[in-house]
């Protein structure tokens, strides 16, 4: 890979003796990696390689996933690079938790945090950047997490809605990249000698409104995907000194993992709390993460927030009659209502199930507020294909089993014919491949009409 001089000659100062190494793991290929989704692990491990388990993350494994597999599109799995899992078990949510995960996009520490979640508490998954937050929102949706709220706000917008709210907060910052060059050598275009810096300078910004937003006693979790000790051990080293409320917390360093190095900051020692990873001493790409705890006796969030949102969001109940309809669909699509709808809120025409946490949204750009359940059409419930991807696949009266052609033909939007007619009415049914739920389907007659979001067609 053609990598900057100026980036060679900084790195072989800082590194010595290791630079050799450390430069020459950039002509090795990137790694990768997969982490199941626990509450699809039974269907998927005997679909996918699990000889090579992470060893540092839970249902993490060495290893490609394809996207057009059905592990990844019934949300079986989320494909990560292998150091990136680390920092999702730093942050080690507990069921109950409210998580705010504030640069998110496209989701991989969102998807395991949600997992961690278990369905109880709240994680907010955020990101400044529309697209990259409707591809967050998507991520979100075919993980199958009930219990998340999407949001595409600027850090400064949310701080000034929700000051002190969060138990954990993750900054993965929008950083200079260093980390991934082996994924995206591209990225090494943009580099240039100055760039760490002005990463920094953002990142110290986020980092003030992600204070103002976490609880007394909370944890933030900051982490980069770069090698710069400029927005590494000195943004970490710039937190400890403006902040003395905050106490760094060790990180356990699995084999390959090394401490932070505090004579690339100002030697503050509780630096080597926080953890490096290096491509050339373990399988997979550069991160750097470390953790803080808000002292519990913090009284006034920590740092004003700037800006006051203008977007205003109006969740309704939807009416009697609506109820009967959604009702009724729900009679006809399921064996019994075998799980708890939790509240149902309507936005529109779209019915949603949302978290009863205690999360004010006046003045947010909320994308996705906990599950999508449908859409009201006159007299009629169309469902949306989160209920495909997050509902028990046994809980659909109608599944159908497709095979490989079916499956293939189906993710690229066409309408499916069958041998026979599977029920006697239009019906709502689940599609299944290598018994995964993929996609919800219309099943008339002899056809499947096809209800594949039009956005996932591949
Ligand atoms: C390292 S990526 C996040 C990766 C993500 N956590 C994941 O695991 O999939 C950083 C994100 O920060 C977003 N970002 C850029 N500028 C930002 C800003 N000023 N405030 C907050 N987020 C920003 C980027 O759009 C990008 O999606």
């Amino acid at each position: 890979m053609n990598l900057p001089d100026a980036f060679i000659e900084k790195y072989q100062q800082l590194l010595g003796a290791q630079s050799t190494a450390f430069i020459t793991s950039f002509n090795q290929p990137a790694g990768k990696g997969f982490r199941i989704n626990p509450t699809k692990l039974d269907a998927v491990k005997p679909l996918v390689n699990t000889k090579a388990p992470i060893a540092y993350v839970e249902n993490g494994y060495y290893g490609a996933i394809r996207g057009r597999d059905i592990v990844h599109t019934s949300g079986g799995v989320y494909s990560q690079e292998p150091s990136a899992m680390y920092v999702g078990a730093v942050v080690q949510a507990n069921p109950g938790e409210m998580v705010l995960d504030l640069c998110a996009a496209p989701g991989g520490k969102s998807t395991h945090i949600g997992s961690q979640l278990a369905g109880e508490g709240l994680l907010v998954a955020n990101e400044i950047n529309p697209k990259r937050a409707k591809v967050l929102a998507e991520n979100i949706e075919r993980f199958g997490l009930r219990n998340t709220v999407v949001t595409n706000n600027s850090p400064e917008q949310l701080a000034a809605v929700w000051p002190q709210k969060f138990d954990k907060i993750l900054v993965d910052a929008p950083c200079s990249g260093e980390g991934m060059f082996r994924k995206d050598p591209e990225a090494t275009k943009y580099w240039h000698t100055t760039y760490p810096a002005e990463c920094a300078r953002r990142q110290k910004d986020i980092l003030q409104s992600a204070l103002t937003m976490l609880k007394p006693g909370g944890t933030l979790v900051y982490s980069t995907c770069t090698f710069s000790p400029e927005e590494d051990e000195q943004v970490m080293a710039w937190l400890l000194a403006t902040y003395p409320s905050l106490t760094a917390q060790t990180i356990e360093k699995f084999p390959g993992m090394v401490a932070a190095n505090p004579t690339w900051a100002d030697g503050n020692p509780d630096i080597q709390k926080a953890v490096r990873l290096w491509p050339h001493l373990i399988r997979g790409e550069g991160h750097f993460i470390a953790k803080f705890q808000l002292a519990s006796n913090t009284t006034a969030p920590i740092a004003l927030a700037k800006k006051t949102p203008k977007k205003q969001q109006v969740n309704g109940q939807p009416t009697k009659a609506q109820m009967a309809i959604f009702n009724d669909f729900v009679a006809q699509t399921f064996k019994q209502d075998p799980f708890t709808w939790g509240h149902l809120k309507l936005q529109g025409v779209y019915l949603h199930e949302v978290s009863d946490a205690d999360l004010p949204l006046q003045g947010v750009k909320v994308l996705r507020n906990g599950l999508n359940l449908g859409t009201f059409k006159k007299n009629r419930f169309e469902p949306d294909h989160d209920l495909a991807v997050t509902l028990p696949q046994n809980s659909f009266k109608v599944q159908h089993e497709v095979d490989e052609v079916a499956y293939q033909q189906y993710l690229h939007g066409d309408i499916l014919t069958l041998p026979k007619p599977i029920a006697d009415h239009k019906v709502f049914g689940l599609l299944t491949h290598e018994d995964l739920g993929f996609a919800l389907g219309k099943f008339v007659n002899q056809q499947v009409k096809n209800f594949y979001p039009k956005g996932l067609r591949q």
